[in-house]
């Protein structure tokens, strides 16, 4: 574990990432070089300046390995875009259902910084990700914000022991007089950015940081340091290892998101046709993951009657309101309608009690099936995206 006392103490005017990254550094600019295939650009504070480099494909970037990695081909899968990759260990791979996208398997850190290097156009990772690496960049545009996997949440925890026993808030914890500019609070995270300055933002002033790759857990234990700041989803890691979330400590809440270039979108040809796409095949499936299709008979004198009653119930609304159609029948040799169908989608997590309120205003015989798009005239998000855009 290696300490940045100069560089990553919450009260200094710079945090940057580990020195070994960068070509030069000096107290307010780096500058590092990022190669292509096709293209060499020089970054400057994490940017590519000038134009986007010529090239006809969009390159999408999908998280290459870990937690993120299979969890996001399904998502694509069930969004009918099939990545077809020959095997694990290649590294490009084609979606035949966008011919002009080129998708690029990287680690996710590795994603945003070529979104931001203009190696790559669009791409996958969680929010925590983009945060961290892209640091509130104008070039990362977040396309879909909720793709509804890889939750978790960026969290300061403590020990349960020790002077930490009684400490429960963020609050607490800054007026502990033990922290002192000679005996800091050292903290262990692999958020070097985030993490000062969320303690800056917090008025955490005598803090240092550490940072390591991974099992951070083990630093307090180690007596390394005194609080990590790091991912928690289920919790099991921290309960395991004696330690404690607290109040106010919580930075960032994070889920998979849908992340794009702005000079992409604007300067690349077919690179906003194509998020648009995505985009809407996103939204149309996981618009319809937490819905179920119900239709029942419902006997009633006309249509309007029966939506009446339909709409009497609060879980019965439907998306914009209940389908309801004659079911036609010859009676004394004509054609009449004694009983209406009606079709509704309603939210999986209200069921049970959709079908109590359709028994209950008479409806019988309820059918109930999975859905698998919605497609909305147009999404909301779609208008955001150009308005970010300016367009
Ligand atoms: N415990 C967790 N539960 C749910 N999602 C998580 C959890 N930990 C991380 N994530 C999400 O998955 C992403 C990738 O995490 P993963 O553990 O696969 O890689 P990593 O440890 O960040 O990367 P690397 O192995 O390259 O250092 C994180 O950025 C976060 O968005
Ligand atoms: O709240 P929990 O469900 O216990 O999850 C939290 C743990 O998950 C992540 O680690 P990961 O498993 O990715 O290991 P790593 O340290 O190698 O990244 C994170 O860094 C925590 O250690
Ligand atoms: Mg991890």
């Amino acid at each position: 574990m290696s300490q940045f006392s100069s560089t990553f103490t919450a009260a200094s005017s710079v945090s940057l990432p580990p020195p070994s990254f960068y070509v030069s550094v000096s107290k307010r600019s780096f500058i590092y070089c990022c190669s292509s295939s096709q293209s060499r650009t020089t970054v400057v504070n994490g940017k590519f300046d000038g134009k986007i480099v010529e090239r006809d494909e969009i390159r999408f970037g999908l998280p290459s390995k870990g937690r993120m990695a299979g969890d996001t081909l399904d998502l694509l899968k069930d969004c009918q875009l099939s990545v077809k990759q020959v095997n694990p260990r290649q590294y490009v791979a084609q979606i035949p259902q966008l011919s002009n996208v080129e998708v690029w398997f990287q680690r996710p850190k590795d994603i945003v910084r070529k979104l931001l290097s203009g190696d790559l156009d669009l791409g996958i990772v969680g929010l925590d990700t983009v945060s961290e690496y892209g640091r509130g960049d104008e070039d990362l545009i977040i396309v879909h914000d909720a793709l509804k996997y890889g939750d978790c949440r960026l969290s300061l925890a403590i020990p349960k022991y020790g002077v930490f026993e009684n400490i429960n808030s963020l609050k607490e914890l800054a007026q502990m007089p033990r922290w002192t500019i000679d005996r800091p609070l050292r903290v262990a995270t692999g958020f070097t950015y985030l993490g000062p300055k969320f303690m800056q933002e917090n008025g955490l002033k005598h803090v240092i940081f550490s940072t390591a790759d991974g099992a951070l857990e083990a630093a307090p234990a180690m007596g390394i340091a005194d609080a990590i700041l790091d991912l928690v989803s289920s919790g099991t890691t921290l309960r395991e290892n004696n330690l404690k979330e607290i109040e106010g400590g919580v930075v960032l809440e994070s889920q998979a998101v849908l992340v794009a270039s702005r000079k992409a979108l604007i300067q690349r040809k077919g690179a906003l046709d194509t998020t648009h796409e995505i985009l809407e095949r996103f939204e149309a499936h996981l618009r319809a993951a937490d819905q179920f299709m119900v239709t029942a008979n419902m006997r009633g004198s006309s249509a309007e009657e029966i939506a009446e009653r339909v709409l009497s119930q609060p879980s019965l609304s439907g998306l914009q309101g209940p389908t309801v159609s004659p079911v036609l029948c010859k009676r004394d040799g004509k054609v009449a309608a004694d009983y209406y169908a009606i079709v509704i989608c309603v939210p999986k997590k209200a069921l049970y009690k959709s079908v109590q309120q359709l028994r209950g205003i008479g409806g019988s015989g309820v059918l109930i099936s999975p859905l698998t798009y919605i497609f909305d005239e147009e999404t909301p998000r779609w208008r955001e995206l150009l308005s970010k855009l300016g367009l």
